[in-house]
């Protein structure tokens, strides 16, 4: 099994990079997980006390069951991933069965701040965006897919996205093998990695 950790600041294109990676890939030799369901299970607190939460440090994200569902894949055992909902700010009760594929591509904004899960990936990317471009993408996405409106955005972009992305996100660029440049759309770093993806399949 091939593992590619994708990591990178919010709206840098993480998701989008991933899907023009696997677009032409055979979908059953790639598998895909998300950083975001594997936030912690909060049911424990009230919607309000949900809203305050620092989904930017890495405290907030089960790093113990995503190395053991990394490990399950790994020795050829599906997995019961979970399914969050950025509505509710929680997990769901739901969860997607997902089949080890000899491609695993894991991403999310902290994956490289864990070193447990950064030693278990054969190839880790970093995507970059200006931070004003990502700010702008921010503000377009949470607002048209996830319910929120300007003020929460901003707000939080301000109070957490921003210092955490300086304190976490940006330092693990250091440990990337491969950094895409994704201010516009860059077709060629992914045919670079769908090439790499190729020669191993
Ligand atoms: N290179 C790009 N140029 C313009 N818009 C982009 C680019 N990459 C992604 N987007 C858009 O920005 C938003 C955030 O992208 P997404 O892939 O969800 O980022 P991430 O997963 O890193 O948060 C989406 O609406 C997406 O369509
Ligand atoms: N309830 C939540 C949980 C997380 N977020 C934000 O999602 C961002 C990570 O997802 P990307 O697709 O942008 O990588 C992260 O910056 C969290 O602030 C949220 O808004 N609400």
């Amino acid at each position: 099994m091939l593992i590619i950790g994708i990591a990178g600041g919010t709206g840098c294109g993480k998701t989008t990079v991933v899907n023009q990676i696997i677009n032409e890939l055979p979908p059953d030799e790639v598998g895909v997980i998300s950083q975001d369901s594997y936030y912690k299970d909060t049911s424990n607190l009230s919607y309000e006390e949900r809203t305050k939460i620092n989904f930017d440090h890495p405290r907030a994200i089960d790093f113990d069951l995503l190395a053991s569902h990394l490990e399950m894949l790994k020795n050829g055992e599906p997995i019961h991933q979970p399914v969050y909902s950025f509505v509710q700010h929680n997990r769901t009760k739901d969860t997607v069965l997902t089949h080890p594929r000899k491609v695993m591509i894991i991403e999310g904004i902290l994956i490289l701040t864990n070193q447990e899960i950064r030693d278990m990936f054969d190839i880790k990317i970093f995507v970059h965006a200006d931070s004003d471009e990502r700010l702008i993408r921010r503000v377009r996405r949470d607002i048209n897919e996830r319910g929120r409106d300007i003020d929460e955005v901003l707000n939080r972009y301000q109070t957490t996205l921003k210092p955490m992305h300086q304190q976490f996100i940006e330092p693990t660029k250091e440990y990337a093998d491969i950094i895409i440049p994704n201010n516009k759309y860059n077709t060629v770093a992914v045919d670079i990695v769908r090439t790499i993806i190729n020669e191993r399949l």
